[in-house]
């Protein structure tokens, strides 16, 4: 039996590309896609929020120069990319999906509603929601906060590159250190980089609990929804 029965599944952008250097990888998405419907089939109802660091991001080198919010928007649209990439995934693996997006493009995406995301989370279907918050100066990581607070999800799995919280970027510190568990208050005053502060203030102002695993680990996220030890749990 599943611990969760409703959850926020967040998924890297870069997880996408697998060994490339941008894009979506075609092994890979399908993996991914086999993982979230072993879990999907248990009778758990997965919402995903999906990044877009894979195919551009606000803050990035080819942004520089740029207004802000417009490089912002650009970012939000490749999560709409990286969405429906999901989507179509997802079906073709049997799995039924519908992607809802935070921004208005009415021909390419239904528009995210929140009645309409539970009805379709109660109807067994996995909601891909694309466009992150609709706002700029945000991350992806803070629309999985409100989108897991929005929809009554029971935990927050933040699937990554990285098994979990370290006490510094593992990529670029080979001496740090994995929690088991740590607080959000702990995790903003000691300032690990793994999620934004808006999206770790957001979950602890909402007693959303996160947990953060390997994407790339076969079976976490089944272990994680199944209530067994993955990765660093992130709590109140
Ligand atoms: N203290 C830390 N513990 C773990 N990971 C950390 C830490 N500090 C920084 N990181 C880095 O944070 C990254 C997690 O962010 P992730 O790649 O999921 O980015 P994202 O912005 O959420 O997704 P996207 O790829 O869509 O932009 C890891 O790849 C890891 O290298
Ligand atoms: O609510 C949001 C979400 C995202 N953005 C922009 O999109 C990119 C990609 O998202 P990641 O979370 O980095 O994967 C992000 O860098 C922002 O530029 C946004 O503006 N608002």
């Amino acid at each position: 039996m599943p611990a969760l029965q409703r959850i926020l599944l967040k998924l890297s952008g870069e997880a996408l590309m697998g060994d490339e250097a941008f894009g979506i990888h075609r092994g890979t998405i399908e993996r991914i896609v086999a993982e979230v419907a072993e879990v999907a089939h248990l009778g758990v109802q997965v919402a995903i929020v999906i990044g877009g660091g894979n195919l551009f991001r606000g803050v990035a080198g080819g942004a520089v120069g740029m207004d802000r919010a417009t490089a912002d928007y650009m970012g939000m649209l490749a999560t709409v990319m990286n969405a429906l990439a999901l989507g179509d995934a997802l079906e073709r693996a049997g799995v039924r999906a519908r992607v809802m997006s935070a921004i208005a493009i009415d021909q390419v995406v239904e528009p995210y509603v929140r009645p309409k995301a539970l009805q379709y989370l109660e109807e067994g279907k996995v909601v891909v929601f694309a466009a992150g918050t609709g706002n700029p100066f945000f991350t992806t990581d803070t629309a999985a906060a409100l989108r897991g607070a929005e929809i009554g999800a029971q935990l927050v799995l933040k699937a990554t590159k990285v098994d979990g919280v370290y006490t510094a970027d593992p990529k670029k510190d080979p001496s740090a250190r994995r929690y088991q568990r740590i607080s959000f208050d702990e995790a903003m005053v000691r300032q690990l980089q793994v999620m934004d502060a808006t999206a770790f203030a957001l979950c602890r102002d909402q007693n959303l609990p996160v947990r953060v695993f390997s994407i790339f680990k076969p079976g976490a996220l089944k272990r994680v929804v199944m209530g067994e030890d993955e990765g660093t749990l992130v709590h109140v």
